[in-house]
C-alpha cells in the first residue's frame, strides 16, 4: 500500500480521499527540515502547501518518494530540477484556489481605497475618526494587471464588474485573449503610467523579480495603490517603503513577502500599508478544492499511474494509464535491450509507433524507452527523470507516429544512431498485454525479454547450436527459452537465450571461442 505524508495544514478531505483510494496517510505538520529529513524516507508521496520546503536535501533523504503534490498553485517551495533529476513527479492544482485569491486581491484593493483596517482599529479604540478617512471610489478608475493568467483574468472580470477600466501587461497574453477578457493589452511602462491601482499576478521568475523596482515605482502615477497577492519579491519592499513614506504611492497591500513568515518587515507600521499573512488561498471553498484535487491526483498516480497537472512530466489520464502500461513495459524493455547492446555510443534515439500504439499518447512510451535505455548508466533513472537526463547527455530524441498498416496490429520501434550507423529493435504486444521483441537489428526474432539473457551473433552454420548447448550444459547453465533468427541462410544469425543461474566470465569466454561466434553479451531485464 503506498504511503503519503501530509506535511502542511490541509483540509481533512485530503486524508479521507487518500484512505478511500487505498493509500496510507500520515498527517504530521510543522516539522523542521531536520525532522522532515528523518521521516521522509518511509513515504511514496508528500502532500504540501507553501510551508514545507522541498529542497535538494529533503529529496536526497526521500529514498522512496515518487510524487510531491502541491495543494495550491505556486511551486517555488519545491526544487523542481532536483525533483526531476531524482525522478520525482511534482504536481500542483492550478485552478482550485484561483477565485479565492482573486477575491482576496479585490478585497485588499477595497481595503486600500477606504483604509478599512486603520478605520476599524481607530473606531474600536473609541476614537470615532469620521473625518480622518477620506477614501477613493474604484468606479471609473484604471486597474493595471501585471500578469493576466488564471488569477489575473478573474481579477479583471471582477474589476470590469466594478466598472473599472483594466489594462494588462503580460508578454504571453494574446491580443485575442485580451479582447475576450475585455482588457487593453499594454506594455509595462504604459501600465505604470496609467494605472490608479496595480495588482500583481505572476509567478516569481528571473523576469518578474522586482518587477516593481525602485525605478518602476518611480514611473507609476502619483497616488497609485498597489496590491500583491502573488509572490513576495515581485515588489522591491525597501523601495515600496520609501515610496509610501514620500506619499508617491498612496497605499500598498501585501499578502506575500520576500521572506516568509514575515515577522519584522520594515514596512510594518508604515501609514497606508496593510498586509495579510499569505491568506490569498485561505477560504473553505478553496481549501476543500485543492485538498480534494491534490489527493485525487496523487492517488491516481500512486495507485494507477495516472498523471495530472505534473510540472515535470507529460499528463496521462487515469483512463489512459492502464492502456499505456503494457506499452511502457514494452518500450522500457526495448530501450533496455538497445542500451545494453549499444551503450555509450548512442547519439540519437527515434521512437516510432504504428497500429494501436499510434492511437495512444506517445510521450510516456518515449519516456519509458529513454528510462530503459539510460538505466544502463544508473539504476535511479525512471520515466520522470529520463527525458531530462537524455537532454543533459545531448541525446537527440525524435518521435514518429505512423498511420500505415504494418505486419503487426501494434508496433513500437526504437532506432538509435551510433558512430556505426542506425540500429533498430522493434516489439509488439501479444494478447494486448505481453511485450514481445519481434525484430533485432534487422533480424526477425520473437522473444520475451525477461530475467538473464544471452545475446549471441554468429555465422549461420550447421552444428553451432549443438556446440553452444554443450558449452552451457557443461557449465551447468540451464536454458529457459531459446529464440533464433537470421538475416539469410549462411549469413549472420542472432540468438537470444534466457538462462537460469549465473553465467560467469569464463562461460562467456568459452562461448566466444566457439567457431563462427562474432558477439556474446549477457543481458539483464527487470
Ligand atoms: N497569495 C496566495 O495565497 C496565492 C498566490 N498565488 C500566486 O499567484 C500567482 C499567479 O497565479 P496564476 O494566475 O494561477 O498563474 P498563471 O500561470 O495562470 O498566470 C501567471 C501569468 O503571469 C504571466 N507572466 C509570466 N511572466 C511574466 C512577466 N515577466 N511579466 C508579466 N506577466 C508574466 C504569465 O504569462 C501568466 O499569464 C502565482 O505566483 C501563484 O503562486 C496563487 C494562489 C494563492
Ligand atoms: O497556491 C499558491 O500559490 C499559494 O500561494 C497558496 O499558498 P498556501 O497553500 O495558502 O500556503
Amino acid at each position: 500500500m503506498p504511503k503519503v505524508l501530509i506535511s502542511d495544514k490541509m483540509d481533512p478531505n485530503a486524508a479521507a480521499i487518500f484512505r478511500m483510494r487505498g493509500v496510507e496517510v500520515d498527517e504530521i505538520t510543522g516539522k523542521t527540515p531536520e525532522e522532515l529529513k528523518a521521516i521522509i524516507g518511509q513515504y511514496d508521496g508528500l502532500a504540501i502547501r507553501s510551508s514545507t520546503k522541498v529542497t535538494q536535501e529533503i529529496l536526497d533523504a526521500a529514498t522512496n518518494l515518487k510524487v510531491v503534490g502541491r495543494a495550491g498553485i505556486g511551486v517555488d517551495n519545491v526544487d523542481i530540477p532536483a525533483a526531476s533529476a531524482k525522478g520525482v513527479v511534482v504536481m500542483n492544482t492550478p485552478f482550485g484556489n484561483s477565485i479565492t485569491t482573486a477575491e482576496h486581491a479585490i478585497a485588499l484593493m477595497f481595503a486600500l481605497a477606504r483604509q478599512l483596517p486603520e478605520a476599524n482599529a481607530q473606531t474600536q479604540q473609541g476614537l470615532w475618526p469620521k473625518n480622518g478617512f477620506m477614501g477613493v471610489e474604484v468606479t471609473g478608475k484604471t486597474l493595471g494587471l501585471i500578469g493576466a493568467g488564471n488569477i489575473g483574468s478573474i481579477v479583471a472580470s471582477r474589476a470590469l464588474g466594478l466598472k473599472m477600466k483594466v489594462v494588462a501587461f503580460d508578454p504571453f497574453l494574446t491580443p485575442e485573449r485580451a479582447v475576450e477578457m475585455g482588457v487593453e493589452k499594454v506594455d509595462l511602462d504604459t501600465l505604470l503610467d496609467r494605472a490608479d491601482f496595480i495588482t500583481l499576478h505572476t509567478p516569481l521568475t528571473d523576469q518578474t523579480r522586482n518587477i516593481l523596482s525602485k525605478e518602476n515605482l518611480a514611473k507609476t502615477k502619483k497616488g497609485v495603490r498597489i496590491v500583491n497577492c502573488a509572490r513576495g519579491g515581485l515588489v522591491d519592499e525597501a523601495a515600496l517603503k520609501a515610496a509610501l513614506d514620500s506619499g508617491h504611492v498612496a497605499g500598498a497591500a501585501l499578502d506575500v513577502f520576500e521572506s516568509e513568515p514575515a515577522k519584522d518587515s520594515p514596512l510594518f507600521g508604515t501609514p497606508n500599508f496593510i498586509c495579510t499573512p499569505h491568506l490569498g488561498a485561505s477560504t473553505n471553498e478553496a481549501q476543500v478544492n485543492v485538498a480534494l484535487q491534490v489527493a485525487e491526483q496523487m492517488a491516481d498516480f500512486l495507485v494507477s499511474g495516472g498523471v495530472t497537472n505534473a510540472l515535470n512530466m507529460p499528463s496521462l489520464s487515469a483512463e489512459e494509464a492502464p492502456k499505456l502500461k503494457p506499452y511502457m513495459a514494452l518500450a522500457e524493455k526495448l530501450g533496455s535491450l538497445i542500451g545494453q547492446l549499444e551503450g555509450d555510443a548512442i547519439t540519437a534515439v527515434a521512437v516510432e509507433v504504428e497500429g494501436h500504439a499510434a492511437e495512444l499518447n506517445q510521450k510516456p512510451i518515449t519516456a519509458a524507452v529513454l528510462a530503459g535505455l539510460m538505466r544502463v548508466y544508473s539504476d535511479t533513472v525512471n520515466m520522470v527523470n529520463a527525458p531530462f537526463l537524455a537532454k543533459e547527455r545531448g541525446l537527440d530524441v525524435r518521435e514518429v507516429r505512423h498511420d500505415r498498416e504494418g505486419d503487426y496490429q501494434t508496433l513500437v520501434r526504437v532506432t538509435v544512431t551510433t558512430a556505426n550507423g542506425d540500429k533498430s529493435v522493434a516489439g509488439t504486444l501479444f494478447g494486448h498485454a505481453s511485450p514481445r521483441l519481434v525484430e533485432l537489428f534487422g533480424i526477425k526474432v520473437e522473444a520475451d525479454l525477461d530475467g538473464t539473457m544471452l545475446y549471441i551473433v554468429n555465422q549461420d552454420a550447421p552444428g553451432f547450436i549443438g556446440r553452444l548447448g554443450s558449452t552451457l550444459g557443461e557449465a551447468q547453465v540451464n536454458i529457459g527459452t531459446f529464440h533464433l533468427g537470421r538475416r539469410n541462410q549462411g549469413g549472420e544469425a542472432a540468438l537470444l537465450l534466457s538462462v537460469d543461474g549465473a553465467v560467469t566470465e569464463g562461460v562467456l569466454a568459452d562461448i566466444c571461442k566457439l567457431a563462427g561466434v562474432k558477439t556474446v553479451k549477457l543481458l539483464r531485464f527487470a
